[in-house]
């Protein structure tokens, strides 16, 4: 709105600027002061209307961009696991920052800037056809001039600008990928090796963004010569008027003014189409983004008011995508507050039967049943938090050992907390390090110990007081006192729950009241483990 208001301000500029001209030469001093002063006055009110709005139009910008990394990190966190076990994170990471912000200045640009330039296009040439009908009309015909030009670099253009936030997407990938091994790269001595290779991947991307840069600096001078061209044209048309005295000086200003007032909207129609082309990939790729289905289960209503924690697999085959059924036709029940081992070869499916049970996949054939109940029947976040999950390696944010684990705690009653620290070993922690539960973990936990991330992320799920505990190795790095001391607690943390303990050591399942076997795409009952 400010914009508009400033536009329409913005037309009285050439008529007053040329009506000082007209008073000067006349000599009419007393007009001349007044005209100064109505100048003056319009180039202060033009100045301020002109910061509002770009503060406004730069508050916009942050708001749209909230809104675009808002809705696409909801929907991510909302899609389900096979989608990110074949998505790259560097291209959703891009999506959410690099692309988001360019796409939220193009189109707070575009719904700041167009309107106001419109109002400028439309009352410019209203004024000019008023003032000199021939040069008015003559203008529009420069459209097609522009059109044209558009056009054949447009075309270019738009591939390139898909290629380029491809390659820049890709930079992204590398970048974080190598800094998530950059103790594997510095362990293998490889360093120079990712570096050319991360070097490869920046003169890829150099070299789209170099063509495109090529393109863009092309565009504007372009479009500027064939508005200079015509502007020449202009002076030459309206000059014979003016040596017929058909037109004084004030009026050939006050044309000229405003026909170089319509070069300043030309100018940013040019810069807009750049940024179009970049706009129209980041929203195909945001669509293609959104337009993929989140996880059925949160629409589902079905709940477990008092859960007790009985399991049930029926007739369960599963396969992940493009690969042999890992599960074919499984089928065992799980008392409440039993505690059941299961045991088997490195890709048996051990941890599949997990992830069935939370729904991270879906069953391709049968049914998982909780307290009688299916699974699928089951709002998915409802199903979840009564799933206590440690897996295999323990996922930690760079932030104190205590936040990781009341993590998602619904209730962080102190009681509980002192009780989780117990049973999962967690205790040991405060007199081990110095910060006690205070200390930074770093990144996925990389300044503390293997055995010492296992305990934090065990903490995290008893803490939960979920009715269903799943420890997938989750005790793997943990030393035999440490484990012996668990084993020890455990009695007293398991002793109401269900509990599933994925396991390749003995040690770790003498507390097991069954032991099942994976094997063959089965899952068979064996000997318990004397304790
Ligand atoms: N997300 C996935 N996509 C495709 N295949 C997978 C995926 N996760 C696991 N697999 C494959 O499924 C099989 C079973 O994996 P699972 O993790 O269940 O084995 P596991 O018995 O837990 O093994 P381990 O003892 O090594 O932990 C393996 O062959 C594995 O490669």
């Amino acid at each position: 709105m400010l914009f508009l208001v400033g536009s329409i301000a913005g037309l009285g500029l050439p008529w007053l600027a040329a009506t000082l001209l007209g008073t000067l030469f006349e000599e009419q001093s007393q007009s001349a002061t007044l005209v100064v002063f109505l100048l003056a006055a319009a180039l202060i009110v033009l100045t301020a209307l002109t910061v509002i709005g770009g503060r406004a139009s730069s508050d916009l910008s942050f708001e749209i961009q909230r809104d675009v990394r808002k809705d696409i990190y909801d929907h991510v966190q909302r899609l389900p696991v096979a989608y990110h076990d074949h998505s790259r994170q560097g291209d959703l990471l891009a999506l959410m920052t690099w692309e988001a912000s360019q796409l939220a200045t193009f189109l707070s640009l575009t719904l700041t800037a167009v309107p106001s330039s419109l109002v400028t296009v439309a009352g410019a040439l209203a004024i000019l056809f008023y003032l000199h009908p021939l040069a008015a009309i003559f203008l529009p015909l420069l459209i097609p001039g522009y059109y044209l030009i558009l056009k054949i670099m447009g075309r270019r253009l738009r591939n390139l600008a898909q290629q380029v936030q491809e390659e820049e997407a890709r930079v992204f990938t590398a970048a974080e990928q190598d800094l998530e091994m950059a103790h594997s790269i510095k362990a293998a001595a490889v360093e120079e090796l990712r570096l050319s290779l991360f070097d490869a991947q920046l003169l890829r991307s150099r070299a789209v963004n170099v063509r495109e840069g090529r393109i863009l600096a092309t565009i504007g001078p372009f479009i500027g010569l064939l508005t200079s061209l015509a502007f020449v044209l202009i002076i030459v048309i309206v000059g014979q008027d003016l040596s017929r005295q058909g037109l004084s000086a004030s009026e050939l200003l006050s044309v000229l003014l405003y026909v170089a007032l319509l070069t300043r909207p030309v100018g940013l129609l040019a810069d807009l189409f750049g940024r179009l082309q970049g706009a129209r990939g980041t929203l195909q790729r945001m669509q293609e983004v959104l337009k993929e289905p989140v996880e059925v289960g949160y629409a589902s209503n079905g709940k477990i008011d008092r859960c007790r924690g009985a399991i049930e697999f029926v007739g369960v085959s599963f396969a992940y995508p493009g690969k042999p059924e890992i599960l074919q036709n499984v089928s065992f029940k799980i008392e409440p507050g039993e505690t059941v081992g299961v045991i088997g070869k490195n890709g048996a499916g051990k941890s599949t039967i997990a992830k069935l049970l939370l729904r991270f996949y879906e069953p391709l054939v049968g049914q998982i049943l909780i307290d009688g109940v299916p699974t699928r029947e089951l709002q998915i976040q409802e199903l979840r938090k009564r799933i206590g999950y440690v897996s295999q390696q323990p996922y930690l944010y760079n932030a104190s050992i205590l936040e990781n684990i009341t993590f998602g705690a619904e209730c962080t009653d102190q009681k509980r907390l002192e009780e989780a620290l117990r049973q999962s070993r967690a205790c040991d922690l405060q007199s081990q390090l110095p910060a006690g539960l205070e200390t930074i973990v770093g990144d996925r936990g990389v300044r503390i110990s293997g055995g010492q991330c296992q305990r934090i992320a065990l903490a995290r799920a008893l803490l939960r007081n979920p009715p269903i505990v799943i420890l997938d190795e989750a005790t793997s790095m943990f030393d035999p006192e440490g484990e012996e001391d668990f084993v020890r607690e455990s009695s007293m943390a398991f002793a109401n729950r269900t509990v599933i303990i994925i396991s390749h050591r003995p040690s770790s399942l003498t507390s097991a009241d069954r032991v099942f076997q994976a094997v063959s795409g089965r899952i068979l009952e064996v000997q318990p483990i004397a304790g």
